[in-house]
């Protein structure tokens, strides 16, 4: 099914900068809870993962982002805007991610 077919809130229509600041703090909340959660999926890639040069993947890194472009668009967004923030995201995501590699594996000989 579409992604427009869902019943998806939509932004409200604002007339000052504080209204438009308090609809974006209360999103971000949202978002950031999300976001923890999406992270702690990193720590669990990085113990299941068995080799380092796995943990960068851009082969799926392209996938989410075509994903994400192709999201965005069907729901009236801006893939372009979803797509590098995405991109910054998945960065950022890799680096925690190698970080939780070598410290999971702290210890080991081989
Ligand atoms: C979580 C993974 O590890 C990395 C992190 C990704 C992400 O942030 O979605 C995507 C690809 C990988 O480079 C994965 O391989 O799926």
């Amino acid at each position: 099914m579409s992604l427009l077919h869902k019943d998806l809130p939509q932004a409200r229509h604002c007339d000052t900068m504080a209204e438009v600041r308090s609809h974006i703090d209360a999103l971000d909340e949202r978002i950031t809870a999300l976001l923890v959660e999406r992270t702690h999926y990193m720590s669990q890639a990085a113990r299941i993962k068995q080799d380092v040069t796995k943990v960068h993947d851009q082969e799926r890194i392209e996938f989410i982002a075509a994903r994400v472009r192709r999201m965005a668009t069907e729901l009236g967004g801006q893939p372009d805007v979803l797509e590098a923030a995405y991109r910054a995201l998945m960065d950022a995501s890799i680096a925690f991610e190698h970080r939780e590699f070598a410290r999971l594996r702290q210890g080991e000989t081989v």
